[in-house]
């Protein structure tokens, strides 16, 4: 029986059956001869078109892995011109969240006295990743290099302690954002946890060991009920998954200068707001919403008490970094083993005079001169806190932190800022 193939692919042509004349049977001959050269074209011309496809794949894979957004000549010189120290004394610092709210404030603090700067930052889209890009683009011009990488990236952090001898590590990339946890909680374990612990091996590893400032939280005292907050006060009810993580994050810490030698210093930031601010905090998105005569919602806390918060001007909180760098005290460890002791240090960084949300708001109208239209409920179970107050001594007495700007004073920067920025200043509105 001949095969499905051999019926319509005879391989001679006497196989078919056709009671038909010599002249036809020779024309049939002709064109079978000519279908079968074609077919064997087309075969041809599909391998070519499948090799060349192939081989397209293989260059642009060639190329991604090429044009990789760090690694290359090029970008370890572009590494070591912006690491360059240019005061005596000074410090080459790795600062990671470089492109986030802190980062931005510290990176330029730091480069404007001399300091040399490297930033990290992986640009992810938490908030709109456009104001990233144009902090970015400020530090740019200011001499600032910004990789775009994860702090989960141990070949990258490993790449840039070879290309440079950092002498300090700001540590300030985080997934920030007290509530967002309840609807994200992995990317806090992978920012807070995983990335920590990833940055740490790098900074043990490297040779020198850097010393270490890192971002921790006000949230870590979590439902303590003692004010001001001192850091000596339990910190082990935490009421949020960002705050369970930045509570990991300095237990962490605390074992890396235990075993490794490495000096670390944790700041808990007290609410942290300015020009350059994060869009998903409270005094940002009021703001826009205001102004674009959007309803704003107003948390209460239980039996009608107003919530209040240790609101920080991002200044205070840049000198209360840079003092942190200036006595942090060297790391001893070297090839990834300890030498001695080295400084384990945690400092409140607030303003110590809390504030109400709803005085928050009034400010923001006086400022705006916009009426907000409030909706006022019971602050939902979400990881908030009521209140938060620091005592702030301990780092006054280290390195001097004095905070000096009062909520309507950093406010109205803020919003000076926010009508520049979003274009207000200029008859449009872009947001
Ligand atoms: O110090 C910190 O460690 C943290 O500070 C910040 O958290 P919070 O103090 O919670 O700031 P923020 O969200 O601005 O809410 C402020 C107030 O407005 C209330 N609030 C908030 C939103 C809203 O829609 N309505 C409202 O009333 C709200 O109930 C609260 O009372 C950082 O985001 C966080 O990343 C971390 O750094």
């Amino acid at each position: 029986m001949p095969s499905l193939e051999d019926e319509l692919f005879p391989s001679t042509p006497g196989k078919f059956k056709i009671e038909r004349s010599n002249t036809m049977n020779r024309q049939f001959h002709r064109c079978f001869t000519s279908t079968s050269t074609m077919f064997l074209w087309a075969l041809f011309l599909v391998a070519l078109t499948a090799s060349y496809l192939s081989f397209q794949s293989f260059v642009d894979s060639g190329s991604r892995y090429f044009s990789a957004s760090w690694g290359g000549i090029q970008w370890e010189k572009h590494v070591r011109s912006s690491a360059q120290i240019h005061r005596s004394g000074g410090m080459s610092v790795l600062v990671t969240g470089a492109a986030g709210f802190v980062g931005t404030h510290v990176s330029l603090a730091l480069k404007k006295r001399g300091d040399g700067v490297v930033g990290l930052d992986n640009f992810n889209n938490y908030y709109d990743p456009s104001l990233k890009k144009a902090r970015k683009a400020l530090l740019n011009n200011h001499g600032i290099f910004v990789i775009e990488g994860d702090i989960n990236d141990a070949k990258l952090l490993a790449k840039l302690f070879d290309a440079v001898a950092f002498t300090h590590v700001m540590h300030l990339a985080a997934q920030a954002g007290v509530r967002y946890a309840m609807q994200n909680p992995h990317s806090y374990v992978h920012s807070n946890i995983a990335g920590l612990v990833t940055l740490l091996e790098a900074c043990k590893s490297a040779n020198p060991q850097p010393s270490i400032v890192w971002a921790s939280s006000s949230s870590v005292y979590g439902l303590n009920e003692n004010v001001p907050f001192s850091e000596a006060d339990r910190t082990d009810q935490p009421a949020s998954l960002y705050a369970a993580t930045k509570k990991a994050g300095e237990e962490i810490a605390h074992t890396y200068n235990h075993i490794y030698g490495l000096s670390i210093t944790g700041l808990r930031f007290f609410t942290v707001y300015g020009p350059w601010g994060r869009p998903d905090m409270a005094y940002f998105s009021f703001t826009r919403n205001i102004l674009q005569g959007k309803p704003i919602t107003v948390y209460r806390g239980k039996n009608h008490v107003d919530l209040a918060r240790d609101f920080t001007y991002i200044d205070d909180i840049v000198k209360g970094c840079l003092g942190s760098l200036d006595t942090s005290g060297k790391s001893t460890g070297s090839g990834g083993k300890k030498r001695g002791p080295a400084p384990y240090r945690i400092f409140n960084l607030g303003n110590t005079s809390p504030v109400t949300v709803p005085k928050l708001v009034n400010i923001l109208e006086r400022h705006l001169k916009v009426k907000a239209k409030k909706n006022v409920i019971e602050m939902p179970g979400n990881g908030d806190v009521p209140f938060t107050h620091a005592n702030i001594s301990s780092a006054q007495k280290e390195f001097g932190y004095r905070p000096t700007t009062d909520l309507q004073t950093g406010l109205k920067k803020f919003v000076r800022w926010y009508l520049s920025y979003y274009g207000y200043n200029r008859g449009k509105r872009v947001n």
